[in-house]
């Protein structure tokens, strides 16, 4: 495997995101996985002298769709770079009155409503069961709201994300649905990003910026992609602002329990692991399927 630059800080842009400011860009990283290619190029530079990745999750030009997004790829990516900790950005509707388009969430539950997605490293004679009652990584979910805070954005932390496959948006009935579930939010990306990056043992955390409320706000209109576009400009800027304050407190962390997620919970006897399986696994699993 090439000799990548490192950083254990990676930001992955959702919507609207697909450079950072104010970043020394060092090395334009294209790497391969056994899932294939990323959604784009890496770039790996400093943000106020921190080490930080940046993946635009749909690609620059916004060219990949949620369903298609290489979710596998890019955490895998990531993970070789010796990436540690993830902020994600995305762009969500609102399920809840009291949350507006600009605020800033940070959501710590999730409730999968996708379909079509690939959504773990574990298969191909390696079985492994990860705890994920707590989907986000509270230290990092932590800086992402103090983050908000810090600079007088409306923050709201604590909600539950309902990732939905797409593309389409909702229908009426299944944003009141959502919402009889206790949905708070609703995006299209945060599953299976945030199971892999459990499995891959990196802590993951999301800045989810509010664009709309969806379809069932009787006072507004339906969500459309101009909607949230109009509505991104504002949220970017922001983000851009707020992962200034958040990469030097991140750097500050120490380890963390994501950091360790596997420990007990690969099921397989690694007697049994083929030599294709753990050359596969090697970024991800390595320590934990060594013979010796
Ligand atoms: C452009 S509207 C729908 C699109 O926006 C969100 O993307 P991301 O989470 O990457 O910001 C949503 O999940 C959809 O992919
Ligand atoms: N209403 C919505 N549904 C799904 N994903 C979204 N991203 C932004 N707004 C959204």
């Amino acid at each position: 495997m090439p000799n990548h630059p490192q950083a254990e800080i990676a930001i992955i842009g959702g919507s609207g995101l697909y450079e950072i400011q104010g970043f020394s860009e060092s090395a334009v990283v294209d790497i391969d996985t056994p899932y294939g290619k990323p959604s784009d190029v890496i770039t790996v530079g400093e943000l106020l002298d921190v080490p930080v990745a940046f993946l635009p999750r749909h690609g620059r030009g916004h060219r990949v769709s949620p369903t298609e997004l290489p979710f596998r790829a890019n955490i895998y990516a990531l993970k070789t770079l010796g990436v540690k900790q993830i902020v994600s950005v995305s762009a969500v509707g609102s399920g809840d009155v009291s949350v507006v388009s600009s605020d800033l969430v940070v959501p710590d539950q999730l409730i999968d409503r996708t379909r079509f997605r690939d959504s773990t490293f574990f298969e191909g004679g390696v079985v492994a069961h990860i705890t994920f009652a707590d989907p986000f990584c509270p230290a990092v979910s932590n800086a992402i709201a103090a983050g908000g805070d810090g600079q007088g954005i409306p923050t709201h932390e604590g909600a539950t994300l309902v990732v939905m496959e797409g593309p389409a948006f909702s229908t009426r009935a299944e944003s009141e649905m959502y919402r009889s579930w206790g949905g708070d939010l609703i995006g299209m990306t945060a599953l299976p990003e945030a199971k892999l990056a459990r499995e891959a043992e990196m802590c993951y955390g999301t800045m989810a910026w509010v664009t709309d409320y969806d379809c069932w706000h009787p006072d507004h209109a339906a969500v459309t992609v101009d909607m949230v576009v109009e509505n991104l400009i504002a949220n970017i800027a922001n983000s851009r602002i707020i992962l200034r304050q958040i990469v030097p407190a991140l750097a500050q962390l120490g380890p963390c329990d994501c950091q360790t997620a596997l420990a007990n919970a690969i099921i397989t006897d690694k007697y049994h692991i083929s030599d294709e399986a753990r050359r596969r696994l090697e970024p991800i699993a390595g320590k934990y399927l060594n013979l010796r």
